[in-house]
């Protein structure tokens, strides 16, 4: 389905997102004091109860419908040896996640959330970007319209995770871009290279912004010169999200590089996301700054595969639990104070 079919149509798009309900939200701040608790005891769950409804327009935020994107893309900036693993990975993962083997598999049943995994034409990786932009206008247009029809009707909270050999190093010169700084401001060991490949993964996140210096400040030139399908594809489904009134959970750094366009596009772009961990890649946290969000938990993952969204799942229900179970001072007979 082509929902955007020029670059223009995507920016306007962008440039024109849905404010939230301010009404949901303090209807939730409202109810927070009448319930039986000091107020603001239940520290963050009190605001992330409030976000989730701001963002689902509802005064009694529901969790009913978990889902779960990952989207798969391949790198042709591979071949500067930026990873430690071969391409090849990118497709044997996704048959992996098709025959419930990998740890998305197992958190998404733990936190009872649907897994969908959208691979973006594997067997075409872009193009080495310290050479050329990465897609074509009409490539990246397509991966942020499959992303964009990805998110199924009646999703409640939407997690956002990707699967790419080499896609560190993308986010990395697509963050640089978007953020400033270089290559060894933002690159890290990814899936665990040595440090000659981190050098050299440096020096092609530093080729590509030389390359592609003209077009820096323009965030979907630089999303489709440095990026990939599949941070493109998280693109249109966190756009898809926002117009449609549902909460993202990002993941760890690449999930995060791959929405941070919309924030650049409209200074609210990113209001109904949060990060749902903080990964060990070196960069996120800086980006998650750069970006003004703290992410919710910290076990020192660096995986993807929305595995640091996924881990958040819980924290979330806990929050629409207590907010939406819990009785009131008056209705449980319990003294307020004064
Ligand atoms: C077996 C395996 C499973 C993974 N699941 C996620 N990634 C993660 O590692 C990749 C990014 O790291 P780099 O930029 O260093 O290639 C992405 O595919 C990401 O999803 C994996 C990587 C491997 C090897
Ligand atoms: O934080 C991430 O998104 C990440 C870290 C390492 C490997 N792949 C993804």
């Amino acid at each position: 389905m082509t929902t955007f079919a020029t670059l223009d149509a995507l920016r306007a798009a962008c440039a024109d997102l849905p404010a939230g309900s301010a009404d949901a939200a303090a209807a939730v701040a409202d109810r927070q004091l009448q319930l039986t608790k000091p107020p603001g005891s239940l520290g963050r769950l009190e605001s992330l109860a409030a976000w989730l409804a701001r963002w689902q327009g509802r005064e009694a935020p529901l969790l009913n419908r978990v889902v779960i994107l990952v989207f798969a893309g391949n790198h042709g900036v591979t071949a500067r040896g930026v990873s430690a693993f071969p391409s090849s990975v990118t497709a044997q993962m996704v048959a992996n996640f098709d025959s419930g083997g990998a740890a998305i598999n197992q958190l998404a049943k733990a936190a009872r959330a649907d897994l969908t995994v959208v691979p973006l034409d594997l067997d075409r990786p872009t193009a080495d970007f310290t050479e050329s932009p990465a897609m074509s206008e009409a490539d990246f247009l397509a991966a942020v319209n499959a992303g964009y029809a990805a998110v199924p009707e009646g999703t409640d909270l939407l997690c956002l995770g990707e699967m790419g050999i080499g896609n560190t190093t993308t986010a990395a010169a697509l963050t640089a871009a978007l953020f400033g700084g270089d290559g060894e401001h933002w690159a890290g060991r990814g899936t665990g290279i040595d440090d000659a490949g981190l050098k050299r993964k440096r020096e092609a996140i530093d080729a590509g912004l030389d390359r592609h210096q003209d077009i820096l400040a323009d965030p979907l030139l630089a999303a489709l010169s440095l990026g990939g399908r599949e941070l493109a594809g998280i693109f249109g489904a966190a756009l898809a999200a926002r117009i449609r009134g549902v909460p993202v959970l990002l993941d760890g750094f690449v999930s995060t590089a791959a929405a941070a366009p919309l924030a650049k596009l409209s200074p609210t772009g990113l209001d109904h996301a949060i990060i749902g961990h903080s990964s060990a890649e070196a960069g996120h946290w800086r980006l998650a700054e750069a970006l003004g969000k703290v992410p919710l938990v910290d076990l020192g993952m660096r995986l993807g595969e929305a595995s640091g969204a996924a881990v958040a799942i819980p924290i979330l229900r806990a929050a629409v639990a207590c907010h939406n179970g819990m009785a009131t001072f008056a209705e449980a007979g319990v003294d307020n104070k004064d």
